[in-house]
């Protein structure tokens, strides 16, 4: 971060003029059906959804946002009736957005309900309208994936015989902090409804332990898997498809006031029917466009990250999502990823190496917390901006719309909605639809995952033999966006929560949850499982040996942790202390995560 620093008259601008861009769009806005951002695909999916009061994050600011969708949407708002004796002052129904606070009444008919009491604190009335689910009416049919507080797992509803996705988020009521991120994961995903955002459809509580499974309608793959898939590569008119539907969710969202601030591919989910709906809304935020709000710049997987937040700005918006929307254009084109730094100060290295640098006017817009200017004060060395050389292959309706994602200043930077009306969405080879795409194998990221393990150990059994270790892949690809690095794990409430959850001191990811047989044996219902002592749980890195390569990187759905640190428990003590130690500074200044 010490060597950024913008020089007068660089060269960080976009190419083509955000005035050109503009009018183009304004044209092909005419042109385009007002239904060109939704994806033909179930439009059925309509539930009511009951908007949550702002019960649990603090990041929740924007009460009138929910009200109006209230009206929008025809969301259905459980209202709690209170007996008031004569004289009695009315209380305010005002839900406080900084805690949870459901009405004592609102409590009591959610415990009788059967919801534990500590979720209801947490959530509120996110949790109205539903009835909680028992564990034991799912089977768990295999693990699918793991993230950094959470398993994923594969299951049937014995109710419907439907296939769900079971998120298993391990929550430590002691631990209120924790309680309150899951809580406005619940609350954000509750407020949205789109085709291509996926939809938590009910929540499942455990009575053998704290564990609280969230239901998701099964994905067969994530876009990272078909990406980092040997046999796959991808038309323009696929492209285009997997485009429309991301922006479109995005739009979605930001229309909805959420940023989701993890767009990548592993958080890309598609169905057999080639659907894409953005899934794992645990980094995301409520925000307000209107109202000035600080909020944590240590989010977004590291090679997906903009350069504000790369910065240390701690006021931003849409945008942050937009640059990894540009990265995930630009990667499905190539074949690879394009910016895969090694931590940060590489990240905006190889920034500015494709970008340019930033200009003078954005060093003096952008806004700093006061203990990070000096930070940008030291000379950068020359760079000019080479996006449409680097990507010269691309259609120039690609570059176009990449060369905006990717601008510097995110001011610059294309809106959701903007990009669905450019020139790359409107003119031949049009995008395919969803239903077009050709069928694929298994190709989730745990899937290549297994592949790269498989063929690390038959290298180790050849080599063991005393042959040559090395043997070429059918098709050797960059190594797979290797999860970046420290979105979570830089995240000081989520280091927190790691550790607290698994009390500290642990080793390796494959000890960061039980293994399959302690953590709800396959095959049986859910829930099963004999309760685990938190005590059991060591700790963990996020990261894993590459088969080709030495290093230690992480999964592409992994948190960010640095990774040089990744196994260090040292380091990690040190950046816990370090960020502490930053955010002490920052006293009276209040960011939130
Ligand atoms: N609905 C779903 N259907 C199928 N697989 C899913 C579904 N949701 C999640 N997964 C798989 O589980 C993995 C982890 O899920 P998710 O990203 O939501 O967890 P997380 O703990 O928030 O992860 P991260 O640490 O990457 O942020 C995903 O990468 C995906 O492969």
């Amino acid at each position: 971060m010490g060597c950024v620093l913008g020089r007068p008259g660089s060269s960080g601008s976009v190419s083509g003029s955000r005035h050109e861009v503009s009018t183009r769009i304004e044209s092909n806005r005419r042109e385009v059906n007002n239904n060109a951002s939704v994806t033909k695909t179930e439009a059925t999916e309509s539930t009511s959804v009951v908007v949550a009061s702002a019960a649990a994050g603090e990041e929740v600011r924007n009460d009138e946002a929910i009200a109006n969708h209230k009206q929008e949407n025809g969301f259905v708002v459980t209202e709690t009736k209170e007996k008031r004796s004569k004289g009695e002052r009315k209380r305010s129904t005002k839900p406080d957005p900084r805690r949870s606070n459901p009405t004592k009444n609102l409590l009591g008919e959610q415990v009788a309900a059967g919801w534990p009491q500590w979720l209801s604190e947490v959530c509120g009335e996110a949790l109205s309208g539903w009835l909680p689910r028992k564990a034991d009416s799912f089977e768990k049919i295999e693990k699918i994936g793991s993230g950094t507080y959470s398993n994923v797992y594969k299951a049937k509803d014995s109710l419907t015989g439907n296939i769900v996705a079971l998120k298993k988020v391990r929550c430590d009521i002691r631990e209120r902090e924790s309680l309150r991120f899951m809580a406005r994961e619940i609350l954000i995903l509750r407020r949205l409804d789109h085709p291509n955002v996926i939809k938590l459809e009910g929540l499942v509580t455990s009575r053998m332990s704290n564990s609280l499974y969230l239901v998701f309608r099964y994905m067969h793959h994530d876009l990272a898997g078909l990406a980092a898939s040997p046999d796959i590569t991808f038309t323009e008119q696929q492209v285009k498809c997997y485009m429309k539907q991301l922006l479109s969710g995005l739009e979605h969202c930001h229309n909805r006031g959420v940023l989701h601030r993890d767009i990548k591919g592993s958080n890309l989910l598609i169905d057999d029917d080639g659907v894409l709906r953005i899934g794992d809304f645990g980094l995301a935020t409520f925000y307000d466009a209107s109202k000035r709000q600080e909020m944590t710049n240590r989010v977004v997987t590291l090679w997906y990250r903009a350069p504000e937040l790369l910065h240390g700005v701690v006021e931003y918006s849409v945008g942050v999502d937009l640059w990894s929307a540009g990265c995930i254009l630009a990667e499905l084109l190539a074949g690879r990823p394009i910016m895969p730094g090694r931590n940060e100060v590489d990240q905006l290295h190889r920034i500015y190496s494709l970008c340019g640098p930033p200009s003078e006017e954005y060093w003096r817009k952008i806004r700093l917390p006061s203990n990070q200017k000096h930070a940008h004060h030291k000379p950068l060395p020359k760079y000019k901006r080479k996006v449409r050389e680097v990507f010269k292959s691309f259609s120039p309706q690609a570059l176009s719309l990449l060369d905006t994602l990717l601008a510097l200043d995110p001011s610059d930077r294309l809106t959701a909605s903007d990009a669905l009306m450019t020139d790359f969405f409107t003119t031949e080879p049009l995008a395919c639809e969803p239903s077009d795409l050709p069928k694929y194998p298994p190709t989730k990221e745990i899937d290549a995952k297994k592949r790269d393990e498989e063929y690390r150990r038959q290298r180790e059994a050849r080599k063991a033999q005393g042959e040559s270790g090395r043997r070429i892949r059918p098709r050797e690809r960059a190594p797979r966006a290797m999860p970046a690095p420290e979105a979570n794990a830089e995240n000081q409430s989520n280091i927190d929560r790691m550790r607290l959850i698994t009390h500290a001191n642990a080793k390796s990811k494959s000890e960061k949850f039980p293994p399959p047989h302690q953590d709800g044996s396959l095959g049986f219902p859910v829930g099963s499982s004999r309760r685990l002592d938190p005590s059991e749980i060591p700790f963990s890195s996020n990261s894993f040996t590459s088969s080709y390569s030495k290093e230690p990187f992480q999964t592409w759905s992994g948190p960010l942790a640095p990774i040089e640190a990744s196994d260090s428990t040292a380091r990690r003590r040190n950046d816990i202390n370090k960020e502490r130690r930053r955010a002490a500074k920052v006293k009276g200044k209040r960011i939130v995560v």
